[in-house]
Formats: C-alpha cells, sequence, structure tokens
C-alpha cells in the first residue's frame, strides 16, 4: 500500500474506486466500506484506494486513538487498499463541499466511484452529506456507493462505540465490533525492575502516548508478537497500588510473557488482547501479586492452546 501524507495525486492508470472516511479502529462497518471500494476496484479496472487524514497529537474532535497509526494502515492494507491518502486535517478542513470533490476526489484520485457509509460527512464544518456527495459526483462521472451500516446489538457500529467499551472493560463487545482483536504496538520502555528483580515476573512496559484511547484498567489475557511468533501473555494495566501507592502514580500497560527471555527495549512488538480477567488490586504480599501474575499467564496458555486463532 502507497501511503501519502499531503494532499497530492495518487499512482493510478484507470482511476480509483475510494473508500471514505476516518477509520480509526478499522471496525465491521469500515471493513464493509473499504471491502466493497476493492471488490468494485477489482471488477471495473480500477484502483483501490482509501481517503482518510491525521489528527495532531493532541487533538480530541474523534476521541483517544483505538489503533496505532502503524496498525491502522497494517489492517486497511490487508483489506487490499493500494492507494492510501491520509493528509493533515488542516490541508482540506476548510474546503467547501465543492471544492472537497473537485480537489480532493478528482485531482487526488481521478475518482471514478466513492463509498461511505450513510452518516458520511464532508466539507467546512461537515456541511456535505450523502444526498450533496451524490449531487456534486455525479455530474462528474464518479458513482456514489452508500454501504448499509454494520449492526451490533441493534445499533450501528461505530469508533465511539468501540472507545466506550474498551473504556468500560466491554473488551468482549469491542473486540466484535473491531472484526479483529484490540491491538497495540506502543515501544517497549524500561520499568523500575521491580518485575525481574523482586516478583521472578519481568515485564514488556508498553505504556501509551497521551494521545491513545487508554482501555479500562485491569488484567487482560493477552498474546505478543516476538520474533515473528505469537506468545500467550498476561497484561496489567493500571497504577501497580501494590508496589506504588502514590496517589499520582502513573498507569503502566506491563505484559508477563512467561518462557520468554530476550531484550525487548526500543522495539514495538504487537499486543493483542484477548479476554478481560480482573481488576487490579492492592495486594497484602509481593508473593500475592507474583501468584496473581503467574495465574493469568497460565490461563493464557490455557485460552490459546484452546484457541484456534491465526
Ligand atoms: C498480568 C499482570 C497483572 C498485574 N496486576 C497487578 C495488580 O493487581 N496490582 C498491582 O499492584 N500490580 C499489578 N501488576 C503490576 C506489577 O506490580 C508490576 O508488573 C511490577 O511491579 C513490575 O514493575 P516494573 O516493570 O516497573 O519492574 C500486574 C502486572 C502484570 C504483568
Ligand atoms: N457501522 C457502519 N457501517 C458501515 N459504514 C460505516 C459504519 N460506521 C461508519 N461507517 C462509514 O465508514 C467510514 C468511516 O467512518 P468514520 O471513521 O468517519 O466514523 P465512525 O466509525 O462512525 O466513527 P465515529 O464514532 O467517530 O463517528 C465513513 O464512510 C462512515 O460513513
Amino acid at each position: 500500500m502507497q501511503i501519502y501524507h499531503t494532499m497530492t495525486p495518487v499512482h493510478t492508470a484507470q482511476g480509483c474506486a475510494v473508500a471514505l472516511g476516518y477509520f480509526d479502529g478499522v471496525h465491521c462497518g469500515h471493513r464493509m466500506v473499504l471491502g466493497s471500494a476493492v471488490r468494485y476496484a477489482a471488477e471495473n479496472g480500477l484502483t483501490p484506494a482509501a481517503f482518510t487524514f491525521e489528527l495532531p497529537g493532541n487533538q480530541t474532535l474523534k476521541g483517544g486513538r483505538i489503533l496505532s497509526p502503524v496498525q491502522k494502515h497494517i489492517r486497511i492494507e490487508s483489506l487490499g487498499i493500494e492507494q492510501y491518502l491520509e493528509p493533515p486535517f488542516e490541508a482540506f478542513r476548510d474546503l467547501s463541499p465543492e471544492d472537497f470533490v473537485q480537489k480532493v476526489l478528482v485531482d487526488c484520485f481521478r475518482a471514478k466511484a466513492v463509498f461511505c457509509g450513510k452518516n458520511f460527512t464532508f466539507g467546512a464544518r461537515a456541511a456535505g452529506d450523502v444526498e450533496m456527495l451524490h449531487a456534486l459526483c455525479e455530474p462528474r462521472g464518479i458513482s456514489v456507493h452508500i454501504v448499509p451500516m454494520a449492526q451490533y446489538g441493534a445499533q450501528a457500529v461505530s469508533s465511539t462505540r468501540i472507545r466506550a467499551a474498551l473504556e468500560e472493560g466491554r473488551l468482549d463487545d469491542a473486540n466484535a465490533m473491531l472484526g479483529a482483536p484490540y491491538a497495540i504496538d506502543w515501544t517497549v520502555t524500561h520499568g523500575k525492575g521491580v518485575g525481574t528483580s523482586r516478583l521472578g515476573t519481568p515485564t514488556v512496559n508498553q505504556n501509551y502516548p497521551p494521545d491513545a484511547l487508554q482501555p479500562c484498567t485491569g488484567v487482560y489475557l493477552t498474546r505478543i508478537l516476538l520474533d515473528g511468533h505469537w506468545w500467550p501473555a498476561a497484561t496489567g494495566i493500571g497504577r501497580r497500588p501494590t508496589v506504588d501507592d502514590s496517589a499520582n502514580a502513573a498507569v503502566t500497560c506491563e505484559t508477563y510473557v512467561p518462557d520468554f527471555s530476550g531484550n525487548l527495549y526500543g522495539q514495538n512488538p504487537v499486543l493483542e488482547f484477548h479476554r478481560y480477567f480482573c481488576p487490579v488490586r492492592k495486594f497484602r504480599t509481593l508473593q500475592e501479586l507474583s501468584d496473581l501474575i503467574h495465574r493469568a499467564a497460565r490461563e493464557s496458555k490455557d485460552y490459546f492452546a484452546a484457541q484456534t486463532v491465526k
């Protein structure tokens, strides 16, 4: 997949079938929009493409990001998108709906078909809706395809609902709406060394950047991609009250990978969250904390041994 970070013409011979949206999470609805563009492109000799945008680091327009940029790109590429335009939001936010169609769809993509959900809006102050998209595209020879809304629990799937599910500890709901396990790939940093020296459970520390959505604190059954293999693991997200009871202690994300040893500092391993296990607690002794970590790790091994996840 070719990724462009500025408003520039993409590479296409016959023009593009373009999926439109922010696509945070690349959830079931997004997969239908992106997949429809890919299928239509294959059937009509067009280039499968997507138009999205980047928000500045501290921007809260859409809430904390569900996926890192790299994970978002990997998931979108795996659906078959070949040309991917992701300019900063400011590069097009003030365009009128007419200018959006001309400057983005015509000039950048030579679009022949566009794909979105019925709630798609575009142009300055989101003034354009799907009716206006039809009215502006069809005279320019661009067909507009409104994809049916993917549903979960009798409501439309949305990035907003997935953020709420993650924040409330409803990982099963979040993963069902995502259509794939929630995953992070934050850079591994140094912890305090307590895990190795006093607990017998060294941990991979992957703390959340400020612009990312942080799921509910708790202990999770996870798996981590190290040296090309998936390892069952147990992850704690929380303040670690047993070893640090200061009120302003930072929330950390730490993963114990049984049977693994190796130096991972500075790497960005993918960590998938599969099951919420229990809340984080303040234990009376380090032994009790160590027992919990080992119990969660055993559960994780059993869970993945019984699964046929690829
Ligand atoms: C699976 C798992 C569960 C955890 N649960 C808790 C917990 O319930 N309470 C707590 O105080 N710390 C918990 N922790 C955090 C540990 O206190 C932490 O890993 C340990 O202090 C090592 O920190 P370090 O990496 O800074 O050395 C958990 C860690 C893991 C990996
Ligand atoms: N449930 C859904 N089914 C099908 N298409 C959807 C669904 N939700 C969003 N879309 C479409 O996917 C594209 C990207 O959606 P976008 O990321 O902008 O919003 P969203 O998923 O609804 O999130 P938010 O909750 O932040 O509004 C848009 O074209 C949108 O119309």
